[in-house]
């Protein structure tokens, strides 16, 4: 469910006309609904609301800090991986009691911010990592809350640079030193054990990988137990799919169930890492056609957004349903969308049936709520486009498009 429809043959966003954002703001520009992101959000918490858990946000699906603001006023933490995200998150008001930290290179300096800001937990990826946790939590005189993060190796059944919880894969802790690790843990000065942490991947369509990474996970619970160290935070990570095209991933309340039924009464507060299930279809980019263009082979829309803009469909192949803001009655064509930047790879659609298109049209690339601007780039010195939150009849500027001061802003030319 999401609010860009169709009114009287023209692309809204909630109740405002895409056009009009367009004129104000000009392209591209990335444009998300506030009523389809608390939708998604409570949707997602609310199926959880039988047991206690906290909906921890992952920043680097959509950073703006309204975005995080908004789940903020909604009740939800955040989950993070750098120094950058911390600070996001804290500029946008969530309370450190709400923030959980993973990732593999966490560095001393972010580790010292996580620290002073006393975050709810570390997920800790490694043993050194949680060596160097704990020298700085002595250090600074704090208590480090840590969770190890598993890795459960279960086949997540997604792209392979999205998978993250297969052996293969840096992220985490295998299993099997899993119960060693926690054993050193609980010897070190300024650790704490809460928790245990696992994310498996991104963009699951299916349920089975979820249950059986828990399946997994509980059973080291219960040697853990059997050995005198329980945890408070069963962490699970996010990862749960949308539909970009004919995917069909489970809604959350059947995500929920699923989880549910495996917890079958194990008593610990459940944290969740929802990213692209919360803001992926809250959000498109609008993108103006520039040329088009036909050779012997290819019919192309050369339009101006790139994959600085959007990288998805560059880097993963990634499918982004594109049509026309103001679509009418004409014959289709197979064509290739692409960008302005001077890469064979850089495109936001390959051999896709879409109505012919003019010069000056608008285009609305779907589903991009998700890993759009926050993975988007300067390349070939373009600056990065405007967002906007569209609120029922009206619509913020979240942030503003960057200007050409901006790209050389940190730039010096030394004496020549
Ligand atoms: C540790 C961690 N948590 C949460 C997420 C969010 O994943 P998703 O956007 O698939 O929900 C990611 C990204 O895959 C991640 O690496
Ligand atoms: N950036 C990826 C998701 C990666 C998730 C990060 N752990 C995407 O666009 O699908």
């Amino acid at each position: 469910m999401h609010h860009f429809q169709y009114r009287q043959g023209r692309l809204y966003g909630e109740e405002v006309p895409v056009e009009a954002i367009v004129k104000d703001v000009g392209t591209p520009v990335y444009i998300y609904s506030r009523a389809t992101l608390t939708h998604h959000f409570q949707v997602f918490d609310g199926a959880f609301s039988s047991i206690p858990h906290l909906t921890c946000y992952s920043v680097k699906a959509n950073s703006n800090l309204a975005i995080l603001a908004l789940f903020g006023s909604l009740g939800g933490g955040v989950d993070i991986v750098s120094g950058g995200e911390l600070f996001r998150a804290r500029r946008a008001g969530i309370a450190p009691a709400k923030i959980v930290y993973s990732g593999v290179g966490k560095t001393r300096e972010e580790i010292d911010d996580a620290l002073s800001e006393d975050i709810l937990m570390f997920n800790i990826e490694s043993r050194q990592e949680l060596e160097a946790i704990s020298q700085r939590a002595q250090a600074l005189g704090r208590t480090a809350r840590i969770a190890l993060r598993v890795n459960p190796d279960v086949d997540p059944k997604t792209h392979p640079y999205i998978a993250t919880g297969m052996e293969k894969n840096k992220f985490g802790i295998r299993v099997d030193e899993a119960i060693e690790s926690y054993r050193y843990a609980m010897r070190l000065p300024h650790i704490k054990v809460v928790g245990i942490d696992c994310h498996i991947g991104s963009q699951l369509t299916d349920t089975q990988p979820f249950v059986d990474a828990l399946k997994r996970l509980r059973i080291l619970m219960e040697r853990l137990y059997a050995l005198g160290i329980s945890v408070q935070y069963l962490d699970l990570g996010g990862g749960l799919g949308i539909p970009y095209a004919d995917e069909e991933p489970p809604h959350p309340v059947e995500y929920a169930k699923a989880i549910l039924k495996e917890m079958n009464g194990l008593s610990c507060t459940l944290i969740f890492e929802p990213g692209r299930v919360l803001v992926g279809n809250a959000g498109i980019l609008v993108t103006r056609v520039l040329y088009t263009k036909t050779t012997p082979t290819k019919h192309f829309i050369i339009v101006d957004a790139g994959m600085n803009d959007l990288i998805r469909p560059s880097l993963y192949g990634a499918y982004h349903h594109i049509q026309p803001v103001v679509p009418y009655e004409r014959d289709e064509e197979t064509v290739d969308v692409v960008g302005p930047i001077c890469e064979s790879g850089d495109f936001l659609a390959r051999q896709r049936t879409l109505p012919r298109v003019e010069p000056g049209e608008l285009l609305a690339v779907m589903s991009a709520g998700a890993y759009g601007f926050s993975m988007s780039s300067n390349y070939n010195s373009r600056p990065r486009p405007a967002e906007v939150l569209v609120d029922g009849s009206t619509y913020h500027v979240i942030r503003h498009r960057e200007t050409r001061e901006d790209l050389v802003r940190l730039e010096k030319i030394p004496p020549m």
